[in-house]
Formats: structure tokens, C-alpha cells, sequence
């Protein structure tokens, strides 16, 4: 028997035809919407007079424009897109978790959280942080409009097969750091576009201990170094995440069987590998416009004179003008103006947990000089969750914000903006121009070195505090 890649495996156990072009028609288990990719798609099905094939196998959720503020969400909401996503779900059947309901979330928080990934599944969703579901062992891929409309309608989608990147991992993580870490670490050494075409496999002994939310974060920060799909194979942590789950499955099918050799041979031959030692990588910061643009918080702005690449040269000088940065500068004691806890890389409970510990570890305030610090859970479950245990009342005493779940901060979409060339530690996933407001400025980290920062004003070091 030839060994196989976990990515084949599902890729060939879901392969409905293979083309003379060489393109492959996949069965899509799964379908999430949101309220911004899928207006377009209902609109066109109308338009051609078609309809939904099977509403039951898609599950919506208001995300991306939702308010986080508890007054102004009350007040006016649903309306625009949600309210359109609201009534396409009640037109069609599909199962809607509504703006005001205690299902809510954002997509790739709430879907996991609520069993409605199916490990060895397959998952589509029109946004590009569909990869996150892949840390449950399924097929997880992000769309465009027109493959939502397509997906809608026949459960199917037409693609070229990847190849499969092995990302190991090995050694301990230091105290302080996390899942966050690896990524942006990860994101900087595989650059860019240097996943693209394939499919990222986590691997390695410090992954296999990596708490399932941990290799979310990592599978979700695939996409910023290109690879649209990412994948972790089946394990006894995974398979108990999904059992504590499947009895909140909001789903029309029984509860999915993992099977165990949901994982590559041990023999399989991955394209490529990058391997990563754990105990090397320190907390990490974004010093520019992409998540590739990452160091050690103890390191120094680079020099664009040193970068080889005419390219990535070019890149970082324009980032340093954007980031008001010079090079050779001490990342750590930067100055910060406002401070983000959220996004789907970083909403889930233990992120929120980590970042309370900091604030409990410190004690103290956030900083006079942090115009806003402001946590956003990532779903209503996790949310009252962390409000039970007491997480909540710590992050409120110390003057953080407690907001209502949604992508808020991490795409601006609504009233949760940087005010002009405020400068941001944010636990979100992606850095560009104007990302988080105009000519706002972002520093992609982990939740402890947001805390950190929200408490002290500037960037420091987490795996300086006393973490036991
Ligand atoms: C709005 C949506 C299409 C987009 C995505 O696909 O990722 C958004 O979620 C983002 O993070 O930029
Ligand atoms: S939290 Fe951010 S990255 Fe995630 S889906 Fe929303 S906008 Fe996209």
C-alpha cells in the first residue's frame, strides 16, 4: 500500500470526479456563511433562478460588521448584511445562529466550539480563515463568492490538488509564549507566499501537545504564509475536544466517528518540510505590514539595506514609512496607543485566560497612556464561559473593555476603528495599511504580550514574568 499524506486521504475521500484537466470536483461536508460573502452568492442563485440544494448542511453566522458594544448592538440590530444573511437563512432553511443569540460568535471560534466541524470532513467557508477547522482533522478551505453560490447549490466545488508542507515543531515552548508565537514565527520563516500551492501539516512532538485551541491559531494564520488549507492529524487531545462537543452539535446528522488513522503514514512523503525548535522561539511582534514581518520582542527593527531580496527589501522599506519604525530600533519599550485582545486567531477561552493571567501576574492598571484596551471573545459561549470564572472581573477591574462577541477590531468593519496613526498591539491576524482604521498602525502578537503591553503602555517581554 502507498503510504499517503493526511491531505490525500481526505482529499481522494472526498473526490466526487477527476477531470482530463486534472482539476478535482470535492463533496463538501460543511458549509459556514457569514454576512459578507454571502449576500453576492444568494443574490446570483436569484438571479439565475435556482435555489439552496440542502440548507441543513450550511450553519450561519453574523461576524464581521456585528457591533461589540452592548448598547448600539441592542439598539439598531440586525440590520444591513445581517439582517440580509438573516432573512437569505430563513428564506432558505439554513440554520442561522442570530446576531442576539447565545450561539453567536465569530464563525471560526463558534463553529469548532459548537461541534459543528467535522473532523475528516470537509469545510468550506467564503473567508480565508477557513484553514482554522483543519486544527480538527478536517478538509478546511476558504472561498470565493462564486464557489459559496456553487456550494450552495450542489455541495461541490472544482480545484486543482496542493501539495503537502510538514510544519514541525520540536522541544518545549518558554513560559510566556504560545500557539501566537509559532505562527507569526512560522510566518516568518516559510515568508509570504511560500505556502502557497500547498497544504500546511502541523507535526512534531511540541504540536502534538499544543492544546487543540493553540493549533486553531496556528492552522488560522496558514493562510498569511499563502496555504489555503492546513491540517492536524487525529489524536486522543483532538478526539476529546470533538466528544466533549458533539452533544452541542446543532447539526441534522448523528455525531461524526473519527477515525484514528486520520493522520499521514508514518512513511508518507510531504513536498517539503520546515522545521521549528519550540525552546528557540521567543515571544513574537510585527514590526511591519504583513505577519511575515515578525521578530523576537527583544529583537531590533531590521535594516532594509540588509534584506538580499530586492523584493522583500522594498517591502520593508515601505512598511518602516507606514510603521513610523527605524531600522536597528529596540522593539521592546515601543511605545502603544491602544490595544486589541480578539479575532479568530486569538478569541477563544484560553487566549482570554492567558492574557488574565498576565493582569493577575502584574497586578495594577492599564497603562494612563492606552487610549482603549478592549477584549472581544470570540463567541457568546466563550464569553460567558470566561464570565463565570471570574476572567471577566479580572480584565474589567483592570480597566480593559468587555465586549460582545465578533470580529470587531481585527477588520473594522464597524465602529471598532484605531483613531489616524494610533499605533496597536492586536492578537489578530493581519497587519496591512489601514486594516484596523486609517493609517492605523498594527503589532500582531499573542494575548500575554497584548496584556503586557495594555499594562505597562509599551511592548515587553512575556517570558520575562513570573510565570509559575
Ligand atoms: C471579509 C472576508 C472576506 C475576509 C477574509 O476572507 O478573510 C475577512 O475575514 C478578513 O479577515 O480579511
Ligand atoms: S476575526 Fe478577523 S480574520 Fe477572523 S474572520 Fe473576522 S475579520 Fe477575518
Amino acid at each position: 500500500m502507498i503510504a499517503c499524506t493526511l491531505y490525500d486521504k481526505l482529499w481522494n475521500a472526498h473526490t466526487i470526479r477527476v477531470y482530463d484537466d486534472g482539476t478535482t470536483l470535492l463533496y463538501i461536508d460543511e458549509h459556514f456563511i457569514h454576512e459578507v460573502t454571502s449576500p453576492q452568492a444568494f443574490g446570483l442563485l436569484s438571479r439565475e433562478g435556482l435555489d439552496v440544494h440542502d440548507g441543513r448542511s450550511t450553519v450561519a453566522m453574523p461576524d464581521h460588521n456585528v457591533p461589540t458594544d452592548a448598547m448600539r448592538r441592542r439598539r439598531v440590530w440586525p440590520c444591513g448584511q445581517v439582517a440580509r444573511l438573516h432573512s437569505n437563512c430563513e428564506k432558505h432553511c439554513i440554520r442561522c445562529s442570530p446576531v442576539h443569540g447565545r450561539r453567536q460568535g465569530i464563525v471560526h471560534v463558534a463553529g469548532p466550539e459548537q461541534g459543528a466541524t467535522l473532523p475528516s470532513g470537509s469545510v468550506a467557508c467564503g473567508d480565508s480563515h477557513t484553514s482554522t477547522h483543519g486544527a480538527l482533522g478536517a478538509l478546511a478551505q476558504g472561498i470565493g463568492t462564486s464557489d459559496v453560490a456553487n456550494i450552495l447549490l450542489a455541495r461541490s466545488i472544482r480545484q486543482k490538488r496542493n501539495r503537502s508542507l510538514l510544519i514541525s515543531l520540536e522541544g518545549r515552548l518558554r513560559p510566556g509564549c504560545c500557539a501566537k508565537d509559532v505562527a507569526l514565527h512560522m510566518a516568518s520563516m516559510v515568508g509570504a507566499g511560500g505556502g502557497a500551492g500547498y497544504c500546511m501539516e502541523l507535526g512534531g512532538g511540541s504540536m502534538g501537545r499544543m492544546p487543540l485551541e493553540g493549533r486553531m491559531s496556528v492552522c488560522n494564520m496558514s493562510i498569511e504564509a499563502g496555504a489555503r488549507f492546513s491540517l492536524s492529524g487525529a489524536d486522543n487531545p483532538m478526539l476529546n475536544y470533538m466528544h466533549a462537543r458533539v452533544a452541542h452539535r446543532h447539526c441534522h446528522r448523528a455525531p461524526c466517528k473519527m477515525p484514528m488513522d486520520a493522520a499521514s503514514d508514518a512513511l508518507a512523503q510531504h513536498s517539503r518540510m520546515v522545521a521549528m525548535r519550540a525552546d528557540r522561539i521567543e515571544p513574537q511582534i510585527t514590526w511591519g505590514t504583513a505577519p511575515y514581518m515578525s521578530s523576537s520582542v527583544r529583537g531590533r527593527v531590521p535594516d532594509p539595506m540588509a534584506i538580499p531580496d530586492p523584493r522583500y527589501r522594498s517591502e520593508a522599506e515601505a512598511a518602516l514609512d507606514y510603521m513610523s519604525l527605524e531600522p536597528g530600533m529596540p522593539l521592546a519599550c515601543l511605545g502603544v496607543d491602544f490595544v486589541f485582545i480578539g479575532s479568530c486567531t486569538n478569541a477563544r477561552a484560553e487566549d482570554i485566560r492567558m492574557a488574565a493571567r498576565v493582569v493577575s501576574i502584574l497586578g495594577g492598571r492599564v497603562h494612563r497612556r492606552i487610549r482603549g484596551a478592549i477584549v472581544v471573545p470570540g463567541s457568546m459561549a466563550s464569553k460567558a464561559q470566561l464570565e463565570r470564572e471570574g476572567v471577566g472581573g479580572i480584565l474589567t477591574r483592570a480597566g480593559f473593555e468587555w465586549r460582545e462577541p465578533g470580529c470587531s477590531m481585527c477588520i473594522a468593519m464597524n465602529s471598532d476603528q484605531l483613531a489616524y496613526r494610533e499605533r496597536c498591539v492586536s492578537t489578530s491576524n493581519r497587519s496591512f495599511e489601514c486594516r484596523q482604521g486609517p493609517m492605523s498602525r498594527t503589532h500582531l502578537a499573542s494575548p500575554a504580550t497584548a496584556a503586557l503591553a495594555a499594562i505597562t503602555g509599551s511592548v515587553c517581554d512575556a517570558s520575562s514574568l513570573a510565570w509559575t
